[in-house]
């Protein structure tokens, strides 16, 4: 099956008790690790510098900051692993090392080497809509916008 012919299927998966590693900690891992902060039982970034919010965020103990560049080992208790940085010998060398470790990866700088996609989420109560376009982010990224405006719509409808 050719890459664009590709539908990536909708799994929930139960993250509260699972370690989630992320490389970077720049734009990309920030975005993320917002939307993983209601899910995830452990965040731990791993990256030299840190954009502000995620070192607040460690200040507030939501996650846990390893300041430094990324060594296989990092990888080791990770259940997920995403790989952010903005170098990509790196963020190769943790798709190799996850593929040999056996560890779910996600790579934000080439989609062909994900196995599985970042959504878009959408909450609402107990309620997660999370949006795929299969490898198109800035359609994903309309869609999202549309929903939040019919739910906001619809919210006021029923004030
Ligand atoms: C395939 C995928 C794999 C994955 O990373 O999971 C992927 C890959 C890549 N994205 C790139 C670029 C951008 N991505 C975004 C935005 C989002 N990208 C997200 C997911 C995904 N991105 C996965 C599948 C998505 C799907 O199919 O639905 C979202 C949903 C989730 C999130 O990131 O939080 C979030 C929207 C959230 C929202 O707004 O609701 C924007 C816009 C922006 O940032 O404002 C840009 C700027 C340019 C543009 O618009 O295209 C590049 C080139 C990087 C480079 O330049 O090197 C790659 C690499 C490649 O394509 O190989
Ligand atoms: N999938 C997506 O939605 C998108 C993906 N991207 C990709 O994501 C990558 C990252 O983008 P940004 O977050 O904007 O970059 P950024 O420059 O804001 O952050 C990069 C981070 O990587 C860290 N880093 C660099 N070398 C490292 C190492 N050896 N070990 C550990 N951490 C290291 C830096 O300390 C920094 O925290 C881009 O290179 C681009 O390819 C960009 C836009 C959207």
């Amino acid at each position: 099956m050719k890459a664009d012919e590709k539908k990536y299927f909708p799994m929930f998966v139960d993250l509260t008790q699972k370690k989630v590693t992320v490389i970077g900690a720049g734009n990309i891992a920030k975005r993320r690790i917002e939307t993983l902060l209601s899910f995830a039982g452990t965040i731990e970034v791993i990256a030299p510098d840190a954009c502000e919010r995620i070192k607040e965020l460690a200040k507030e103990g939501r996650l846990v900051w390893k300041e430094k560049e990324y060594d296989r080992e990092d990888l080791y208790d990770a259940d997920l692993v995403l790989s952010a940085t903005n170098n990509e010998k790196v963020n190769n060398d943790v798709y190799s090392a996850c593929k040999c470790l056996g560890i779910s990866v996600n790579t934000a700088s080439n989609r062909m080497k994900c196995d599985f996609y970042f959504p878009s989420i959408l909450q609402k109560e107990e309620t997660v809509i999370g949006l795929n376009s299969a490898g198109n982010p800035a359609k994903t990224k309309n869609v999202r916008k549309e929903m939040q405006k019919w739910i906001e719509e619809a919210g006021e409808k029923h004030e």
